[in-house]
């Protein structure tokens, strides 16, 4: 096994991981121990890697496609759905979700790149109206964030949206943002099962159980809904709601298309879309509203390259500088710290060491964004790493936000073009100012979000 730090009979290490600072605590132990190392996290054994070589080195193998042993995911997912899926489940899943994306324009050569890009800046140009509304008083963008992008990604899951005040929208908000407090991947119910017959830990599973089977009867609603109505519509971006349904109606007895696999793709499309983007829009904000010189570059970039139109994803080869900003921000706060982590389903080797079959494969992506030997001065937040001696954007090995190999984020092109859309958009028509105290820290979570702060958003420039 790669070396490591001792840890006590069944709770191994988990007394010394920070809850509120999991990839702080283990990256800390990458000094101590080295680039790979081990630990027992309660009976679970857990190899961890922060060297971007041996990560790309082990995700590459069949054998690494498995999810880790975690009680509260798997305990929920039940290894449905794509995100905790293994096996012929998870290629199929998988190959439905890129074609689905692919027929939607959510891919670099998807045929609809022109009708998504129209419908993420509609969503965009709605939040600039928002916005408008709140013109040069101290607010927290967090609530329109969430709203607009809820909306893009409710339309893209479930092919409908919700007014901003609806009570089942709020509800369904509310169920996120808990359960994404509630399901980090180092909390020690994730491998301390008993520890569920304790109050506190009884009340998060009951919450995640209960809110889970109330999303998943609101999902079957609008999934009867819209079979009854699928005969007689098509929409040009189907939803992957209508998707599932109209593939299911093809082949009927498909292994994997019950509502049960159905009710956990939605809800790990909608959480994986929208947390990640999200958190990474929030972080973004943040930096850039605190570095007034970068945010007039940026402005004049997109006055320059976009005017008064609206913005268009062509755009993106003429605003490096923003391309920049966002990688920037994606490295300086990986929204998944610790990555989402991988299981062995047979004995692997890396960097010379054992890997057990049915360890945990910890990627460390804040080891590898945070390390001084591949980004200088990592804590500063200097977009310009990321341009060439041209100017021109460029990323390299060591810049892994959405992981790499056979499980790669299914889902990263469309990421990169809505908060490209969403951001162009926003800057083109609002100078952002953070005001009061600030914590760069953030909150771990299942990401890590940045804590509640205030900006003045302002017109002009
Ligand atoms: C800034 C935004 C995003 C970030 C940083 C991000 C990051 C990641 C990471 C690190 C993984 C784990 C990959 C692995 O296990 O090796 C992942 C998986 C995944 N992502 Fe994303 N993601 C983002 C946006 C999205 C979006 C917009 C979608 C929508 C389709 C999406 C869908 C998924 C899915 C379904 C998986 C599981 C893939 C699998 O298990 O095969 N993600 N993402």
């Amino acid at each position: 096994l790669p070396p490591g730090p001792w840890g006590l009979p069944v709770l191994g290490y988990l007394p010394w991981i920070d809850p509120k600072a999991p990839h702080l605590t283990l990256a800390g132990l990458a000094r101590r121990y080295g680039p790979t190392f081990s630990l027992s996290l309660g009976r679970v054994c857990a190899v961890v890697l922060t060297d971007p070589r041996s990560i790309r080195t082990l995700l590459a193998r069949e054998g690494a496609t498995g999810r880790a042993p975690l009680y509260v995911t798997h305990g929920i997912m039940h290894g449905y759905g794509l995100i905790c899926a293994e096996g012929a489940r998870w290629k199929d899943q998988r190959k439905f979700v890129h074609n689905w994306l692919r027929t939607i324009g959510g891919t670099k050569l998807g045929t609809q790149r022109r009708l998504m890009e129209r419908l993420i800046l509609q969503h965009a140009q709605e939040l600039v109206q928002h916005i408008d509304t709140v013109l040069n008083g101290a607010v927290d963008p967090l609530a329109a964030l969430r709203h607009h992008l809820g909306s893009l990604v409710n339309q893209l899951v479930f092919g409908r949206r919700y007014p901003r005040e609806d009570p089942q929208w709020a509800w369904l908000q509310q169920l996120q943002e808990e359960g994404c407090k509630l399901i980090g991947v180092a909390g020690p119910l994730n491998f301390l099962p008993f520890l569920r017959f304790l109050p506190t830990f009884r009340r998060t599973m009951t919450f995640l159980l209960e809110g889970q089977q109330q999303s998943h009867l609101h999902y079957q609603a609008l999934a009867n809904q819209m079979d009854a109505s699928l005969p007689h519509s098509a929409a040009p971006l189907p939803s992957l709601l209508e998707h599932f349904l109209r593939q299911r109606r093809l082949s009927p007895h498909h292994a994997f298309r019950c509502d049960r696999q159905m009710h956990h793709l939605l809800a790990d499309i909608f959480g994986a879309s929208l947390d990640t983007t999200l958190a990474t829009l929030r972080w973004f904000l943040l930096y850039v509203g605190l570095d007034q010189p970068l945010q007039r570059r940026l402005r004049a970039d997109i006055g320059a390259a976009v005017g008064q139109r609206a913005p268009s994803l062509d755009d993106a080869a003429a605003l490096p500088l923003l391309q920049a900003c966002v990688a920037e921000t994606q490295r300086i706060r990986s929204v998944l710290p610790l990555g989402v982590p991988h299981g062995a389903l047979e004995e692997l080797e890396v960097d010379g060491f054992r890997v057990p079959r049915g360890s945990l494969v910890l990627l460390l992506q804040w080891a590898v964004h945070m390390d001084p030997a591949r980004h200088a001065h990592p804590e500063t937040f200097e977009p310009r790493r990321f341009l060439d001696a041209e100017g021109r954007f460029r990323t390299g090995p060591d810049f892994l936000p959405f992981q790499t190999g056979k499980r790669m984020c299914v889902g990263d092109e469309l990421a990169r073009q809505i908060m490209f859309l969403f951001l162009a958009s926003l800057l083109q028509n609002f100078r952002v100012e953070v005001v009061g105290e600030v914590d760069l820290e953030g909150v771990a979570g299942i990401t890590l979000s940045p804590r509640p702060y205030q900006v003045v958003f302002r017109r002009g420039p």
